[in-house]
């Protein structure tokens, strides 16, 4: 058996033609246009390529970007006050302070400071709080992509098993929430569980955020599982720089059912559903109908 190839890239390009369409005909009707603010802190070089992919996105989506470059040795109160602005800035429907932060600052404060109604990023205490209670509200772009992907093969996870391999706020804890909110049987395993392979050989969906290459390896794998791997580890392979993900791709290929690359999986759809969440937002701000987030809805207008 070889896995299907789950075409992050190409979900996301219809992700993305979505949100394009809905925001045009929503200017059309209304002559109000989504603003997203993205705000950076220091230079990470990963952050920078990230936050200029957000903003382009973004202007291609119809929406407005506006982006805040902040030096690395910003004090607190001084992005507090810029989040403040942007959060009584009527132009501006989305925030997201882009992660991680320098370590003299607070991420947990800053997250907290923005607007729930504006953190597509879903980070904020009280959207993390309704998400891990079953109620509708902004959703971690990650694991939102890694849903829409997954629906695309499991109609319905009642009786389905997965395991969530990393307990990170961005990515493993709301994962594990959303597919639990979908009546899907979850284990939650992190870098110091001693059983992952025995927790693994029982899963129909394995998705891993560990930040170890190639950690999951086709022996653990039950056959025609559903694997997403969302590391993202930059190695040295025979000499040259690489981007490999958590799971051991080509041997695990050869047993599961369906596998996102590295790249090219999950990444992809981390923008699109950033989208997805500025323009939900920007709905809910001008009550207007929302986006249905699966592939296969259809749009409400
Ligand atoms: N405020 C936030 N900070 C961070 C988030 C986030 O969702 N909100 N997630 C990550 C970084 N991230 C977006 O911000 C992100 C990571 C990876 C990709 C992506 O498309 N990856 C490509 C590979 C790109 C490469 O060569 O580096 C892929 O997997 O195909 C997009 C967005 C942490 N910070």
């Amino acid at each position: 058996m070889t896995a299907e190839l789950i075409d992050g890239k190409a979900y996301a390009e219809t992700v993305r033609a979505r949100v394009r369409d809905r925001v045009a005909a929503l200017h059309a009707d209304t002559g109000l246009t989504p603003g997203l603010a993205v705000v950076l802190v220091g230079q990470d070089p990963a952050s920078e390529v990230y936050v200029r992919s957000k903003g382009r996105q973004a202007v291609d989506a119809g929406m407005k970007s506006f982006e805040h470059r902040l030096p690395a040795d910003t004090a607190e109160a001084e992005l507090l006050d810029l989040i403040a602005r942007l959060n009584d800035d009527p132009h501006v429907h989305g925030i997201l302070v882009q992660l991680p932060l320098p370590p003299h600052l607070d991420a947990r404060a800053v997250i907290n400071a923005i607007s729930p109604t504006k953190d597509v990023d879903g980070f904020h205490i009280s959207n993390v709080g309704m998400v891990g209670t079953g109620q509708d509200a902004i959703v971690p772009c990650t694991p939102l992509g890694c849903m829409i992907m997954l629906r695309q093969y499991h109609d319905d996870f009642r009786g389905k098993t997965a395991l969530v391999i990393g307990h990170s706020n961005i990515v493993g804890k709301p994962m594990a929430r959303l597919l639990l909110n979908a009546d899907c049987t979850v284990m939650i395993a992190h870098k110091s569980s001693t059983n992952i392979p025995e927790l693994a050989r029982l899963a129909d969906i394995i998705v891993v955020a560990a930040g170890v290459p190639g950690l999951v390896r086709a022996e653990w794998i039950k056959p025609g599982a559903t694997v997403i791997d969302v590391g993202i580890n930059r190695i040295q392979r025979a000499g040259k720089p690489a981007l490999v993900g958590d799971v051991d791709f080509d041997n695990v290929r050869k047993v599961a059912g369906a596998i996102t690359p590295v790249p090219g999986g999950v990444g992809p759809m981390t923008i699109a559903c950033l989208l997805v969440n500025t323009l939900s937002a920007f709905c809910h701000q001008h009550d207007l109908p929302d986006l249905p987030l699966l592939l296969d809805e259809q749009d409400p207008s």
